[in-house]
């Protein structure tokens, strides 16, 4: 088929503006292709079939527009797909019915990432459904999700270009969903970006980060610039330092060999952490237009100075190497503080502590503000703790704030509490969804807000890869750590340098209904 000129990508994610584009002439609706390449892998079944059927269950997915398609190499029938996800979609729920009705939306071809034949056959299949839903040529509209390593992912995007790029001058469109890690360091993602940048357009390619996708992560701009509290507060007038941490406790529970060969860094601080970070100390952009978004991350992630040695602590856990598919000698880290600091007229002087872990104590996911003292205290607070905003991504959604007031009582003494918005208990009955539903119905809908554009990549491994080289080489300690523990002692020194004032004999404890 032959392509044409690609559409302009448009979609109102805030009811009152579309942030996206000018033009309305996009449909939302025709015969819809999801094609997920990888189909035989971890992620498809994990994440990608289970957001595919919760917007199915939502009414997103109608039946009568939308067909789902397996691709991979592994000889499958299209039942054997099915049995291979059902267990994901189904969670012990009784929802048969319409489990059924979904699964018989999916068909699997199988073929080679390299060939013409596959992807033909794939063509093949795709058209043979969108003539049947009587679509208009030029309507139809064809979503490539790449659930695939990304060393396949030059080749399956020149695939999909010349065999199955379907006409759009009616308003159809073809995209491609990129997973991370896009590259390696800079330049193995700058060629990368290359490879596919001659093949698509940007607006056709939607980079994901999952935790873009996180209900508290895109609350951060509302908290930001939605409320006359923080205008004043959210400089480096007023704040110490800014500590956004990821922890798991568990290890890399199989993924060991993918794991190994990239690090904590690589797979969680340089992407996930960073995007967080972008959202904290980024300016107002001055629209909600995803463009304008974007253009205000990349313009913080630009006045990132280098991250100076001593400001980096690494770890392995103990017993990382016991994976049969990790060398022994490796040394690669499972843990990583590191630590960014900001040029400019807001934050020059601000720590901003990027902390990230696996096989540690706790599971959790957050960004920690903390003020400075307060001047001429006269209750002597510092000794009790610090103001602290704190918003848990996950688990247990809230945000709080941590602060000193006086002890109920006859006595004139003070006693740190919260102010706190706890979702579960809050907003009882709402369920929040996964992240990766979220982000799934947006590249259907053509809103690039919560993506990665190709510049903002650039700058994030620009942060990143002399450490990552460093780290690579073998010129940087790691130090070993207990499963189980916080990670190493040398991260906590290098917290308490940064300024980060703990504490003690006060712990947060989310409200149970
Ligand atoms: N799994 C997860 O939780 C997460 C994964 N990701 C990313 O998503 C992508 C897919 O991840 P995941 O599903 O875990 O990966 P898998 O290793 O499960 O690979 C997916 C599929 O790709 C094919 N494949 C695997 N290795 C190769 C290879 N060397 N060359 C060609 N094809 C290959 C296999 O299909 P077949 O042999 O049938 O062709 C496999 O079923 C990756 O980029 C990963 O980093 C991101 C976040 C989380
Ligand atoms: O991308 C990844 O994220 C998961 C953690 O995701 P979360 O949504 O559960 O916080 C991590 O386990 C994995 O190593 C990494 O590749």
């Amino acid at each position: 088929m032959a392509s044409a000129a690609w559409s302009i990508e448009k979609r109102a994610s805030f009811k009152t503006e579309s942030p996206v584009g000018d033009d309305d002439n996009v449909p939302d609706t025709g015969c819809l292709s999801i094609i997920v390449l990888g189909a035989s892998g971890d992620l498809a079944k994990k994440k990608t079939f289970p957001a595919l059927f919760n917007l199915y269950r939502q009414g997103f997915l109608p039946p009568d527009e939308v067909h789902i398609f397996g691709y991979a190499r592994t000889k499958l029938s299209d039942d054997d797909l099915r049995d291979r996800i059902r267990g994901y979609l189904s969670h012990g729920k009784d929802n048969g019915e319409e489990l059924s009705k979904f699964l018989q939306l999916i068909k699997y071809v199988s073929g080679a990432y390299d060939a013409e034949e596959g992807f033909r056959a794939l063509d093949k299949t795709i058209f043979e459904h969108e003539v049947s839903t009587k679509s208009t040529e030029g309507s139809a509209r064809r979503l490539f999700y790449l659930a695939l390593p990304p060393s396949v992912y030059p080749p399956v995007c020149k695939m999909i270009k010349l065999y199955c790029t379907n006409k759009s001058d009616l308003g159809g469109w073809t995209r491609i969903v990129v997973e991370k890690p896009f590259g390696k360091d800079l330049a193995s993602a700058e060629q990368l970006s290359s490879q596919i940048g001659e093949l698509f357009d940007e607006p056709q390619i939607y980079r994901i980060d999952h935790y873009l996708g996180k209900e508290l992560v895109q609350n951060l701009l509302v908290l930001r610039f939605a409320n006359r509290f923080f205008l004043p507060l959210w400089n480096r007038d007023n704040i110490d330092n800014v500590q956004i941490v990821f922890r798991e406790d568990f290890g890399t529970e199989g993924r060991g060999g993918y794991f190994d060969e990239y690090g904590i860094i690589r797979d969680i601080i340089q992407n996930h952490l960073l995007q967080v970070f972008c959202l904290i100390a980024m300016e107002k952009p001055i629209s909600i237009r995803p463009e304008h978004i974007r253009d205000e991350k990349v313009k913080v992630l630009q006045s990132v100075q280098p991250i100076k040695e001593e400001e980096v602590v690494l770890g392995q856990y103990e017993g990382y190497t016991a994976d049969p598919t990790v060398p022994d000698n490796s040394n690669t880290p499972t843990f990583a503080t590191v630590i960014l600091r900001i040029h400019n007229e807001r934050w020059e002087g601000v720590p901003f502590i990027l902390k990230a872990g696996k096989a540690l104590n706790s599971r959790k996911a957050e960004v920690r503000v903390q003020f400075k003292d307060v001047p001429g205290d006269i209750f002597r607070c510092q000794k009790q703790g610090r103001n602290e905003f704190v918003i848990r991504l996950q688990p247990s959604e809230a945000i709080y704030m941590k602060l000193t007031v006086k002890q109920p009582g006859l006595e004139m003494s003070t006693v740190q509490s919260e102010l706190d918005l706890s979702y579960r208990q809050r907003y009882s009955g709402v369920t929040i969804p996964e992240a990766y539903e979220r982000l799934i119905l947006d590249t259907i809908r053509g809103d690039q807000q919560h993506f990665v554009r190709r510049d903002e990549l650039k700058e994030a491994w620009e942060i990143f890869t002399p450490l990552l080289h460093r780290i690579d080489r073998g010129e940087m300690k790691t130090a070993l750590y207990k499963p189980g523990s916080r990670g190493p002692t040398e991260a906590d020194e290098l917290l308490q340098r940064a300024g980060y004032v703990q504490t003690h004999g006060y712990i947060w404890i989310p409200p149970t209904l």
